[in-house]
Order: C-alpha cells, then structure tokens, then sequence
C-alpha cells in the first residue's frame, strides 16, 4: 500500500487562530504531521506527504523526527486543490485482479490526526472493501483506504457521504472504520483537549510548551492557556 498525507503548508489550521498566533499554528500542524507519520511508519508503509509548498520537516519549527520516519519520509510538492492532489496519487488504470480490485491500494491520512496509531492505521489498511473510509466527526473523511481504480475523492463539505456515493454510483463495496483515533481530527480549539489526553508525541508536547494545560471547569475538562 502507498500511503499518502496531504499537508497544507502556509496557513494551516485556521480554525484554531483563536486560540494560536499564525506561527503557533504552523509550528503545530508541522508537530501533528510529524506524529502522523511516525504512525504509518511504525504500521510498515513509507509515506509520502503531499505538500503544497517545499518544506523540511525539521527546519524551522524545532522538531526532530526519528531516523527511521526520517528515512521512509518523501515529500512532493503539489500545489493543486487537496481533491485533484489526492485523486492524481489514487490507483489508476485497469484492475489488476479478479475481484476487481488492484495490488496499487493506496491510503491517504490526514496530517491533523494527532491521536493516530499504528494498530488504528493497520484497521484501516487490512480490509478487503474497494474503499475503507474513517469518517470524521462532523462529516469528513479523516482516512481511506482505496484498492480500486475507478474510485475518486471529493473533499470538503460532508465528504464521508460523498465518498460513499460516489463508490455506490460504481458498484463498489465500502467499509466505514468506526475508530476514535481517527476520527478524531484536531480543527477547532475544543479538539486540543482531545490532543492533550490522547496525543501521542509532538503534538501534546507542542501545545504544552505553548502554555496549554487540562483543566476542570464545572466538572468539565478543557483546555486552559496560562499567561507568558
Ligand atoms: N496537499 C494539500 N493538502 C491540504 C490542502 N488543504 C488542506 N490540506 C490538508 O488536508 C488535511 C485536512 O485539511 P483541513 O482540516 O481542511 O485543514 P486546514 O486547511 O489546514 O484547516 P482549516 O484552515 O482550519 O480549514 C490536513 O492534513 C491539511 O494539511 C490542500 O489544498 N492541498
Ligand atoms: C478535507 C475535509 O476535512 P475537514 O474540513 O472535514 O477537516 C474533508 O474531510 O472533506
């Protein structure tokens, strides 16, 4: 399987700007996709992460991957729309086997799945369905798995629903993978709670040396920032 990351490069995150300056937020999404992709890499695959702009993953925010995601890391630049990025990078041509299905599956994760694991990402990866799809809270599609030539994404909006129509309009059998880890993608200020209590790595420390704690307010846990 190859397994891609779309990573939005300059302006990432911008619905978290109340609560992180614009360095904050690229210096978070960069710690969330570093968390990603040592996820994969600990899975076994070698990711490719679609970037929109050239970056080093360990220039300028401070951030050290280990050699391993290191090594198994490519980065390629696309600058297209996420949909036309991701659909370029999908199976393409004939059916390789009987089934219908094709040997060139591809995965494509997200970079803002900061609680992802290797055992959720194998889940993913091991069905048979044409299309595995990991929706997002909120309609989206966080992660997929697609093993056939004819399927296509169409991002944004309620994606998940889509992308099951759009399998179902070529007959193509589809698995939702029901996991907390990967539907749960880090978009809106509530989320970092979620971030620092599941968080794997980078991105928990990341937030907590920006200032952000848990905190217990009327019986609720949320996030707090204490004063520089
Ligand atoms: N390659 C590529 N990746 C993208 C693009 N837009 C978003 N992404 C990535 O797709 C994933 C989901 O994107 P969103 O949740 O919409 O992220 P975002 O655009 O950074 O966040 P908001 O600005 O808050 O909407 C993240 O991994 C982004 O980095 C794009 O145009 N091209
Ligand atoms: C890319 C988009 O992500 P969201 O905006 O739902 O995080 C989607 O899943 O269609």
């Amino acid at each position: 399987m190859r397994v891609v990351v779309p990573f939005a490069v300059e302006s990432p995150k911008t619905r978290l700007s109340p609560v992180l300056a614009d360095r904050e937020r690229r210096s978070f999404a960069r710690a969330m996709l570093a968390d990603v992709l040592r996820a994969i890499v600990a899975a076994g695959y070698e990711p490719t992460v679609l970037a929109t702009a050239p970056i080093d993953l360990e220039a300028d925010f401070d951030l050290t991957v280990s050699d391993e995601v290191r090594e198994a890391t490519t980065i390629e630049v696309d600058d297209r729309s996420l949909t036309e990025a991701v659909n370029a990078r999908l199976p393409a041509g004939e059916a390789g086997k009987d089934d219908g299905t094709t040997d060139d599956a591809v995965g494509v994760v997200m970079a803002d799945l900061a609680l992802t694991t290797a055992d959720a990402l194998e889940r993913l990866f091991s069905g048979d369905a044409d299309v595995a799809i990991a929706p997002g809270r909120g309609g989206g599609t966080n992660a997929l798995a697609v093993r056939h030539p004819e399927f296509r994404v169409d991002y944004h909006g309620a994606s998940y629903l889509d992308h099951r129509e759009i399998a179902a309009d070529s007959g193509l059998t589809v698995e939702t993978v029901d996991s907390f880890r990967l539907a749960t993608d880090i978009d809106e200020p509530d989320d970092l709670v979620e971030v620092l209590i599941h968080g794997t790595e980078h991105a928990p420390t990341r937030l907590r040396s920006f200032g952000f704690e848990l905190e217990e307010r009327d019986g609720r846990v949320t996030v707090a920032r204490s004063a520089d």
